[in-house]
């Protein structure tokens, strides 16, 4: 498992009218510990999250994870966008150990993961079935199952249920959170949505926009596990109307 230190960050996309996406970020995010990154459309949750990926580079300050400096993407960082970008030819089994088959690991190694983190996504019985088949939900988890396979130490999800029908959303955060339970990766999570974050966060991170900075950290003291009915309890309305205060601020 590994932590995620990141100090001074700074992010400015060149070009005609250069873009400062971020201005001195400071996180630090525990190994084990489960983060939401929230706030306004443009505030820089993606560029940050792109950023911890090695997709983007930085303009100035430092990003370590597990203690050494992000350069490139890595397979010990595993990321899930909205749409999972599943190979359309290749059926959920292939799909899920393409990573590890690429990268030379040893069969027998790889192959058991992919069973373990199919049964556990719910997906053993359509191992066989190809992307276009599956509901988008499906897809989605596919892809957790995926990077799961891959063994990575962090977890990076931007918006992966955003694209879902609310019911689905429900289901795939009560997925989330018992996969999370089991394997307690480090999980960095970008959201629009208050309610998802409070489910499934230890630390809230809101941020601000233009540019983007950390405007609060907020911890949320729900002991876990944690189970969907706990939306509707009082502690969980208190924090939602706090964060939503500190939003318009
Ligand atoms: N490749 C890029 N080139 C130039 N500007 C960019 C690029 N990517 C993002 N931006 C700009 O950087 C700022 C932050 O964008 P980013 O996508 O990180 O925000 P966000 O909080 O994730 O937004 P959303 O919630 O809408 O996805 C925005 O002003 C955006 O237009």
């Amino acid at each position: 498992m590994s932590d995620i230190s990141i100090s001074q960050l700074s992010k400015t996309y060149p070009g005609a009218t250069p873009v400062h996406a971020l201005d001195n970020i400071d996180l630090h995010v525990q190994a084990g510990e489960f983060v939401a990154l929230l706030g306004p459309s443009g505030c820089g949750k993606s560029t940050l999250l792109n950023m911890i990926a090695g997709f983007e580079s930085a303009s100035g300050g430092s990003l370590l994870v597990g203690g050494k400096p992000v350069t490139r993407p890595g397979p010990e960082r595993g990321v899930v966008f909205q749409e999972a970008a599943l190979f359309p030819w290749l059926n959920v089994w292939e799909n899920v150990i393409f990573g590890p088959k690429t990268a030379g690991l040893p069969k027998a190694q790889y192959e058991q993961r992919a069973k373990d983190m199919l049964e556990i996504t719910g997906l053993s019985a359509f191992t066989k079935a190809l992307p276009v088949q599956l509901s988008g939900g499906m897809r989605q988890r596919v892809g957790i199952a995926r990077v799961l396979t891959l063994g990575s130490q962090v977890l990076l999800m931007d918006e992966p249920f955003g694209a879902l029908d609310a019911q689905t959303r429900l289901t795939m955060q009560e997925l989330l959170l018992s996969v999370w339970q089991n394997l307690r990766t480090t999980v960095v999570f970008v959201t629009h949505d208050i309610d998802e974050a409070i489910l499934l966060a230890d630390t809230i991170y809101v941020m601000s926009a233009r540019p983007g900075r950390i405007a609060t950290r907020i911890p949320v003291p729900i002991e876990r596990p944690r189970t969907l009915d706990l939306i509707t309890g009082d502690v969980f309305n208190e924090l939602k109307r706090d964060i939503l205060q500190k939003m318009r601020h």
